[in-house]
């Protein structure tokens, strides 16, 4: 393992992962593959999630080429220095920012997305000039070998390495020293990655879950706000890390909420749901387990019906349910939708801040002031307001969490941030030494007094003719470099 990152190390420190043209040769490099190798990776995704190639195409794919396409358009102009401010003791220098490169980023990928969440980090890794390891999950592990078999083909053989392998593997590979681990998973595992990570003083991104709330207000349309719901709670069989977890709502709204669902459940996914292209199975056995237990002692107002040898759990909703029990206290990240009744909006803004911060939050209604003040009120990793799951498609946001769902964030170009370090670049001239003067001992009163006028613009006012002239010289000097005269 240390040999494998050294290797990646080495092909960083030659510099080729460096300039823009490379950049967006292997940029387009990687969208050739997703467009040449289309068929592979969708069987893959299919053999790993039980799902449609249409699907697997819509949530996965249709994300990469995106991401692609605006990284393209650009990069040119994100990684051009940008000259800064200056202050009166700088004026006549050079002052910019530089993005460069970190360096070797590790990238751990989850099972739910295998595709898009290992690829599109790994465009805002290439797109920052970085050299990559990548470790997908092992629990997709067609999806894993197909991107360990296909990358090389089209990619920096040195620069960008597929290493696959299960938590063993994962731990040595922590061991190692990199200079930005960006990991997407669980909240426990994330707390494994930081503490490795800390070894080496390494900055980390943390793609976390949680728990997302949906708050119904009673002033909206409920045909259209359960059809929605419905699409991003069932979407990848429930397995989606901003899922709507539970919705809060006035206890009267359940019984149509559940109705509603029910005849959205038929319209999507047909009267037989496990015939349905569209729905898919829980990844194995420990989840499909782990699921059903959240629904001991629940009342099933819709669903309840599993197959273990399938790992399939129908769409299931729970009513009035305490907010004590089991499947109140971790993400479900299954197929289950409780609904917890509560009395208004206050208690529902009371209710989530209670709780840890969540990766997502829904807020439906007709009443804009309502969508605004739960904003207002709350935390969580993004919004979005009468819809779920959306925000995630918008490239010029920043995707992640913030408390316990999450560090840092990407897309677009978030993504280029996130894998740059924004070095402030100062050149001055050797020459002009006489104003440098100012800050060099012996100090006195006068000097802390042109000092305060250089960086505070303060003076007094017994200086100030002096100080006037002093400017006027400054700008005449600046004047003379700029060719005026
Ligand atoms: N924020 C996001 O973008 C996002 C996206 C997808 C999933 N998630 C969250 O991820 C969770 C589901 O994923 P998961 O954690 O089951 O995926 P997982 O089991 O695939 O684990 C994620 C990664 O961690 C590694 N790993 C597991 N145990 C480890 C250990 N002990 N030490 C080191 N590495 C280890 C795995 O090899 C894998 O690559 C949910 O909480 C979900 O909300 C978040
Ligand atoms: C045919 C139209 C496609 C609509 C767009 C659907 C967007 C789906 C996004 C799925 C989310 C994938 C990433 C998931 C992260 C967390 O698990």
């Amino acid at each position: 393992m240390e040999r494998e990152v050294q290797r990646v190390r080495q092909a960083f420190l030659s510099g080729r992962s460096r300039p823009l043209r490379f950049r967006l040769q292997q940029l387009e490099a990687l969208r050739r593959m997703v467009q040449e190798r289309e068929k592979d990776i969708l069987a893959a995704i299919a053999a790993d999630l039980c799902k449609s190639e249409l699907n697997a195409y819509s949530q996965e794919v249709i994300t990469v080429l995106g991401e692609i396409d605006f990284m393209l358009e650009n990069l040119p102009e994100w990684v051009t220095a940008k000259p800064v401010k200056k202050n009166l003791l700088t004026m006549m220098d050079e002052a910019y920012i530089q993005p460069q490169p970190l360096g070797v980023v590790l990238i751990i990928g989850a099972w739910n997305y295998p595709f898009v969440l290992i690829i599109q980090p790994l465009i805002g890794a290439i797109a920052a000039g970085n050299a990559v390891i990548i470790k997908p999950s092992e629990l997709s592990e067609n999806t894993a070998k197909t991107v360990a078999k296909l990358l090389p083909q089209y990619l920096d053989q040195d620069l960008y390495v597929v290493i696959n392998g299960g938590v063993e593997e994962t731990t040595e590979l922590l061991k190692q020293r990199f200079d930005h681990i960006f990991y997407t998973g669980n909240t426990a595992v994330g707390k494994i990655v930081m503490e490795a990570a800390a070894k080496h003083l390494t900055p980390v991104t943390l793609e976390l879950g949680g728990k997302s709330p949906c708050y119904i207000d009673k002033d909206c349309d409920l045909d259209i706000v359960c059809r929605r719901i419905t699409w991003g709670k069932y979407m990848n069989c429930g397995q989606t890390c901003i899922a709507p977890d539970y919705i809060l709502c006035e206890a009267s709204l359940q019984s149509q909420i559940v109705w509603k669902i029910k005849e959205t459940v038929k319209e999507f996914y047909g009267e037989n749901i496990k015939e349905s292209p569209d729905y898919e199975r829980i990844i194995n056995l420990r989840h499909f387990k782990r699921i059903l237990s959240l629904l001991e002692g629940q009342k099933i107002a819709l669903g309840g019906e599993t197959d273990e040898a399938t790992r399939y759990i129908a769409p299931t909703v729970l009513t009035d349910v305490d907010p004590k029990t089991k499947v109140m206290q971790e993400e479900i990240f299954g197929p289950v939708l409780p609904i917890v009744p509560v009395k208004n909006v206050d208690e529902a803004i009371d209710f989530i801040n209670e709780r840890e911060k969540p990766l997502a939050l829904y807020v439906f209604s007709h009443n804009h002031k309502l969508i605004k003040r739960m904003i207002d009120e709350t935390s969580s990793g993004g919004v979005t307001g009468n819809d779920v799951i959306m925000h995630f498609t918008l490239n010029s946001f920043p995707f992640g969490g913030v408390g316990s769902s999450g560090m840092g964030a990407y897309h677009g170009k978030h993504s280029f941030d996130t894998f740059s370090h924004q070095r402030p670049c100062l050149l001055k001239s050797l020459k002009r030494e006489g104003a440098n003067k100012l800050r060099y001992p012996p100090n006195s009163q006068s000097k802390v007094d042109w000092g305060k006028f250089f960086l505070l613009r303060r003076f007094n006012k017994e200086k100030l003719g002096l100080l006037v002239l002093t400017f006027l010289g400054i700008v005449a000097a600046v004047l003379v470099k700029a060719g005026y005269y």
